[in-house]
């Protein structure tokens, strides 16, 4: 059985409620390929989470760009995994470069992070990637694979998990992989889950690309066999959103 493609939808924007509800308009109008070819996630700020659910087309479904796990009794002031079973969110992304490179979060903690939250029922996309620094090192596939090493340790069932690729130095850049070095991460982290989990696993696991996918270069990557779909930024805000959507394969 082949590996339902996958696109969601990254909206990290400072918006408005008008500007949020015109991205619902946009996605509730799109004609796309049916669910049974193409799962489709969106990922609003946290403060938009119930309106997105509420007025989303049904056959789209919403994800937190983040969660926070009870550590200590404290939570940071942002939205728990508890808080989204509550809010019936049932997607979650974890792990993103931003909050690597920026909060400080460790490869364990990420792995820890997305236990807790399959613990709790929510589905997780568990983003990796190298930086601009660490590609040039050569050292891109070493990165990959200790970021999802620090997963694989922590998680037994990998059903409700999909990977996201994300090479730092293409994120919000503009810059985009070649759909070569996109296949050629994706290949590997394939065989890593392959050698390290299970032939399963890996050939069941959904690996996404993100960095700087448009409506222009969306094709050209979904037709490589290990790029089972998108997680898509500053496009996701955008009519082009639909067109990323349509290049299901
Ligand atoms: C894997 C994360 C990708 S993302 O959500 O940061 C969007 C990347 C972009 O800005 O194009």
């Amino acid at each position: 059985m082949g590996r339902k493609f996958f696109v969601g939808g990254n909206w990290k924007c400072n918006g408005t409620i008008e500007e949020v509800k015109k991205i619902i308009s946009i996605l509730n109008g799109g004609d796309v390929p049916s669910s049974d070819v193409v799962e489709v996630v969106v990922s609003p700020p946290y403060v938009f989470l119930p309106l997105v659910k509420s007025e989303l087309r049904p056959d789209f479904h919403v994800a937190a760009q983040n969660c926070w796990v009870k550590k200590g009794g404290a939570y940071t002031g942002e939205i728990s995994a508890e808080m989204l079973v509550n809010l019936d969110i049932p997607w979650v992304i974890i792990g993103h470069s931003e909050r690597r490179a920026l909060l400080g979060e460790t490869n364990e903690f990420v792995g820890d992070k997305v236990a807790y939250a399959l613990s709790k029922g929510l589905k997780v996309i568990a983003c990796v990637g190298e930086t601009l620094e660490q590609r040039e090192a050569g050292s891109t596939m070493e990165v990959v694979a200790a970021q999802t090493k620090a997963i694989a340790e922590k998680i037994s069932d990998w059903s409700n998990v999909v990977i996201a690729y994300e090479p730092v130095w293409a994120i919000g850049t503009g810059k985009v992989a070649t759909p070569a070095q996109a296949q050629e991460v994706h290949a590997d982290l394939r065989g890593w889950l392959s050698s390290n989990v299970s032939a399963e696993v890996a050939e069941s696991t959904r690996i996404l690309y993100g960095g700087s996918v448009n409506g222009a270069n969306c094709k050209e990557l979904a037709a490589q066999p290990d790029v089972d779909g998108f997680l898509v930024g500053g496009a996701s805000l955008k009519p082009e959103f639909i067109d990323i959507i349509k290049a299901a394969t």
